[in-house]
């Protein structure tokens, strides 16, 4: 049985109060959710620790958003893996596009920063995607299959979450065609080595595409960003027929 994932990326949103008006909004919805759906909040690093507080013994699992592969040093801005264990992070994204585009994550930092998840008991939530440059120029397979092979390398694989990103869907309210997204996935889990991978989808996932989004038969989650900021909207997701 593959794991349902659903989780909520707020790359650099919610200060930590605004992080608990959230909670007190989203919980009571929770009581809706069957149980077996896993939800993840990947909050901003400053949120992690009192969300922690609220979350304890809730069925919520948190999330970070970066972690590095080293265990502690000089790296100005980049956060450890045991300083995320110990207050009770489970989940942590790597290779978000963002960071690919933005901060200069390559394929070989992006495995490292996998392994390093792993060694510590995190489970990675690696993002994969085209750009819409590569889709238009039929290059989407290609793409995936180097990020695939590049980022896996030595990749524990029944310890892993997939979510496929395409670039040109983030934020724009532009979603990938249902049973398109469909194909794709069906296509990275052809290349693993380990088929009951949970492989989520992400990329303007709202309230009005989830029952379809997950109605496709690969496709085990989604990774949502815009629509996890908002209590409602997010349980909407959580809660999807
Ligand atoms: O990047 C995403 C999640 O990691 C998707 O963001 P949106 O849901 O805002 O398109």
């Amino acid at each position: 049985m593959r794991k349902i994932v659903i989780a909520g990326n707020w790359k650099m949103f919610k200060t930590r109060s605004e992080s608990e008006d959230f909670l007190r909004g989203f919980l009571p919805h929770l009581e809706e959710t069957p149980s077996e759906r896993e939800v993840v909040l990947c909050p901003p690093f400053t949120d992690l620790s009192v969300m922690s507080k609220y979350l304890h013994g809730s069925l919520i699992q948190l999330g970070a958003q970066n972690v590095h592969w080293e265990e502690n040093g000089a790296y100005t801005g980049e956060i450890a893996a045991p300083m995320l264990t110990e207050i009770g992070v489970r989940y942590v994204i790597v290779g978000h596009s963002e960071r690919r585009q933005y901060f200069g994550e390559t394929d070989a930092t992006v495995n490292l920063r996998l392994k390093a998840a792993q060694k510590h008991g995190l489970i990675p939530i690696l993002c994969v995607g085209e750009t819409k440059q590569q889709r238009d120029a039929g290059e989407t397979e290609k793409l995936i299959t180097t990020q695939l092979e590049k980022d896996l390398v030595d990749i524990d694989q029944n310890n892993l979450v997939i979510a496929y990103e395409p670039i040109w869907a983030i934020g724009t309210g532009d979603t990938c065609e249902s049973k398109e997204a469909n194909r794709v996935i069906g296509l990275i889990r052809s290349q693993l080595t380990n088929p009951n991978v949970s492989i989520q989808y992400g990329g303007s996932v709202k309230p009005n595409n989830i029952d379809e989004i997950m109605a496709q038969p690969e496709i085990d989650g989604a990774l949502v960003g815009g629509a996890s900021l908002e209590a409602d909207s997010f349980a909407r997701i959580v809660n999807y027929q």
